[in-house]
């Protein structure tokens, strides 16, 4: 089980986050939605370890997140950030290979290559394996970066990691949207659990068990996905008129502004 409880942070003087407590559960995908500003990186950020908080605590499976080495979290929880700085001219596969660095010693060189490319292979990244990386498309290098998790959430078959992705699938076609959102759903139905912020309400609705909306630093609604992605409650909390369409394969959402 992956917890917030109570946390708060800040910045400069502002608070970013108050009072925030969720949790995300092994075999369920939570996804986070809410308007520019909100809070939701913020709090995806803290959910990894990798935000100071100024009150509340991070736990792992009851353990506060102090508790735990840089390398223990690092095989236990995957992060996709909104933005991935690569200082060094890294190829594909070299990139997707980082998040495997935590299973040196228990993995081979060639064993974590070959999840690598494995995980290249599922987001139709292979191609980019020998290229370098700042060549690449966005969307070209969004599908490396997804690689990098997937391998990473797969490495060790008996842990059951989290894994937190930050706008996945920005700058993605809409096949690869897909793709990507249902590579974490398989995973999630093999015990793996999911926290996504979106900001695709269709794919919140296709893909989520549960979603949280966050507003102004909080978390104002939080339950199961078809409840809380109610047109009312959306079209307020996004400040324009949001209708639900039910269709023969499902749920779909328009603005029509
Ligand atoms: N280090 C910081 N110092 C001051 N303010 C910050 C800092 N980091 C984030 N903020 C502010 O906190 C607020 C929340 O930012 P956050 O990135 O979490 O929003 P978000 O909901 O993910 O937005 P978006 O949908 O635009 O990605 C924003 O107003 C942002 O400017």
């Amino acid at each position: 089980m992956l917890q917030a409880i109570g946390i708060e942070v800040r910045a400069r003087a502002r608070t970013l986050l108050r009072d925030v407590s969720l949790e995300v559960a092994p075999g369920e995908f939570v996804a986070i939605i809410g308007p520019n500003g909100a809070g939701k990186s913020t709090l995806l950020n803290a959910l990894a370890g990798d935000r100071p908080l100024s009150s509340g605590e991070i736990l792992l499976d009851g353990r506060p997140f102090g508790q735990w080495s840089k390398r223990e979290l690092a095989r236990r929880r995957a992060v996709l950030p909104q933005h991935s700085a690569v200082a060094f001219d890294f190829t594909g596969l070299q990139i997707a290979m980082l998040g495997l660095l935590a299973f040196r010693g228990s993995l081979s060189e060639r064993e974590m290559q070959a999840l690598a490319e494995r995980a290249l292979a599922e987001t139709e990244a292979l191609a980019f394996a020998d290229r370098p990386y700042t060549v690449l498309s966005g969307g070209e290098r969004q599908r490396v970066q997804l690689a990098r998790v997937l391998a990473q959430c797969d490495a060790d078959p008996a842990a059951t990691p989290f894994l937190l992705l930050d706008e996945p699938i920005t700058g993605l076609d809409l096949s690869h949207q897909h793709a990507a959102l249902a590579s974490a759903r398989r995973r999630v139905d093999r015990g793996l659990g999911v926290l996504a912020v979106l900001h695709d309400l269709n794919m919140a609705a296709r893909y989520a068990d549960r979603v949280g909306i966050v507003e102004d630093g909080r978390v104002t609604n939080l339950g199961p996905t078809r409840e809380t992605l109610a047109p009312d409650r959306l079209s307020h909390v996004f400040a324009t008129p949001i209708v639900r369409i039910e269709t023969g394969s499902g749920t779909a959402f328009l603005s029509p502004g």
